[in-house]
C-alpha cells in the first residue's frame, strides 16, 4: 500500500499530500546543514584511517556510503539518528538482497506464497521490519505528544502518521489500514531514500578514480566556490562541474535501471498497438547508452557533455535522459538526493585525492537498484590543505 506500489486516488493522497511535500526543493536546501554533519563524520573516519597509515589507504566505501545516507534520511526525515534506526536500515537492506536473489520462479503466479527459503527469509525479515518500524512510529507520537506546539519540528515522518488517519475510506479494504499505510510509506522511504543515493556515490567515486582528469577540474571548483568553509546551500548550486560529474554517472549508472507503466487505455506507441492493461517497462539504462541519440560515445564517461546545462548539445532528445524517471510518478527525493551528492563529492574532494585499487572488480549487480556488486575499493590520499 506504499507510494511505490499504489495507485489511483490511494497514490494520489501519498504522492500530493504526504511524501512530495515533505520533500520540495526548499525543505532539501533545510536538510544541508545535516547532510554536511553526516558526511563530515564519514570523511573524519576515512581520515582517521589515513592517517594512520601515513597519508594513504585503501578504503572501501559503499557501506560508509550507505550509512551515511541512511544517517541523512533518519535524521532529515524520521528525527532520529542511523544508529537508533539502524535495525531497520540492517533488515531493509537484508531484504534487499534476499528479493535479488530470487530464482527463476518469481513471478510465476502463486509462487511468492511457497515456502522456500527465500521466501521465508523474506516473510521474517517483512515482520521484523513491520515491527520496528511501528516501534519507531510510536514513539515519535509520544515524543510529539510531550512537545510544546510551537516547539515541534513536523518531519516526513509526521506526515506519514497523519496521512494514515486522513486516508480514511482510501485504504478502508486493509484489515490493519493504519498500520499497514504507516509501514509501508516507511519502509519505501528508507528505501529509496537511501539505497539509491549511496549507490550513486559510490558509482560516481568509481568514475572520479578511473578518469583522475576529472578530479582536479571539479577540486579546483570546490575549492574556488567554498573557500576552504563548509559548502551551504548557495555554494552548492555554483558547483556546476560536480554536477556535471554527477549527472554524467546517473546517466552511465542509472541506479534505477527500469520503471513500469501499466497501459491504462488501449494506446498507440509508436506504430505498435498497445492494449489497456499492458505493463510497460522503460529501460533506463538502454535510453542513456543508446547511441541513436546520444552524441558521441555514450559509453564513455564525459561529464563535459552537461557543463553548463548543455543537454540538448549532448542528446538530440534530452528527454531520454531520465535518471529520476519520468511524468506523473518522477523522483520526489531528486533535490534532496543531489544535494547529498554534491555535499559528499565537495568534502570528499577537498580532503582527498583518489584512485581505484587494483582489487576494484567491474561488476555492476542488479539487486533492487544496480550497485557495483564487489564494492569499490578506493586508495584514498590525503591532502595538505
Ligand atoms: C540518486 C538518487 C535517486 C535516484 C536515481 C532515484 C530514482 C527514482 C526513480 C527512477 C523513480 C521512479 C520514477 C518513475 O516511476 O517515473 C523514483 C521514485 C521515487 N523516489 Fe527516488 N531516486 C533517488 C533518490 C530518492 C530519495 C533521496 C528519495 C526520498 C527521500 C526518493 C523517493 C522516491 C519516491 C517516494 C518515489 C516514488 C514516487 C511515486 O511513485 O510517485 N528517491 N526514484
Amino acid at each position: 500500500m506504499g507510494i511505490f506500489t499504489s495507485n489511483g486516488d490511494l497514490w494520489k493522497h501519498e504522492r500530493d499530500k504526504v511524501i512530495v511535500p515533505e520533500l520540495k526543493p526548499k525543505k532539501a536546501e533545510g536538510m544541508v546543514h545535516l547532510m554536511v554533519g553526516s558526511a563530515n563524520g564519514m570523511l573524519a573516519s576515512w581520515e582517521n584511517t589515513t592517517d594512520k597509515q601515513g597519508g594513504s589507504a585503501e578504503v572501501v566505501v559503499d557501506e560508509s556510503l550507505r550509512n551515511f545516507a541512511a544517517d541523512v534520511i533518519s535524521k532529515a526525515c524520521f528525527g532520529s539518528s542511523y544508529s537508533e534506526l539502524n535495525e531497520i536500515f540492517t533488515n531493509i537492506r537484508q531484504l534487499q538482497m534476499a528479493l535479488a536473489e530470487q530464482t527463476m520462479i518469481f513471478g510465476v503466479p502463486g509462487s511468492r506464497y511457497l515456502p522456500t527459503n527465500n521466501n521465508i527469509e523474506i516473510w521474517s525479515l517483512e515482520a521484523s521490519i513491520r515491527r520496528l518500524i511501528l516501534d519507531m512510529a510510536n514513539k515519535r507520537r509520544e515524543h510529539n505528544a510531550a512537545t510544546p506546539e510551537d516547539e515541534k519540528h513536523l518531519l516526513l515522518v509526521d506526515s506519514i502518521l497523519k496521512g494514515a488517519e486522513q486516508a480514511g475510506s482510501l485504504i478502508s479494504s486493509s484489515t490493519t489500514p493504519e498500520y499497514d499505510f504507516i509501514v509501508d510509506n516507511c519502509k519505501n522511504i528508507f528505501f529509496a531514500g537511501h539505497e539509491t543515493t549511496a549507490t550513486t556515490a559510490a558509482w560516481c567515486l568509481m568514475l572520479l578514480a578511473s578518469h583522475p582528469e576529472w578530479q582536479p577540474r571539479a577540486r579546483a571548483e570546490v575549492q574556488e566556490v567554498c573557500q576552504g568553509k563548509p559548502p551551504d546551500v548557495d555554494k552548492l548550486k555554483k558547483l556546476s562541474t560536480v554536477t556535471s560529474v554527477i549527472q554524467e554517472t546517473l546517466r552511465l549508472y542509472p541506479p534505477t535501471p527500469f520503471v513500469t507503466r501499466e497501459a491504462l487505455a488501449d494506446l498507440k506507441l509508436g506504430d505498435r498497438d498497445i492494449p489497456r492493461g499492458t505493463n510497460i517497462w522503460v529501460p533506463i539504462a538502454l535510453a542513456h547508452r543508446n547511441s541513436a541519440v546520444w552524441v558521441g560515445s555514450p559509453d564513455m564517461f564525459d561529464p563535459g557533455r552537461f557543463v553548463g546545462g548543455k543537454i540538448a548539445a549532448a542528446c538530440k532528445q534530452p528527454h531520454m535522459n531520465i535518471p529520476f524517471g519520468v511524468g506523473h510518478r518522477t523522483c520526489p527525493g531528486q533535490s534532496l538526493a543531489m544535494f547529498e551528492l554534491r555535499v559528499v563529492l565537495a568534502l570528499l574532494l577537498h580532503k582527498f585525492e583518489f584512485a581505484l585499487s587494483r582489487k576494484y572488480v567491474h561488476a555492476p549487480a542488479f539487486r533492487i537498484s544496480v550497485e557495483p556488486g564487489e564494492g569499490v575499493p578506493l586508495i584514498l590520499k590525503k591532502l595538505d590543505n
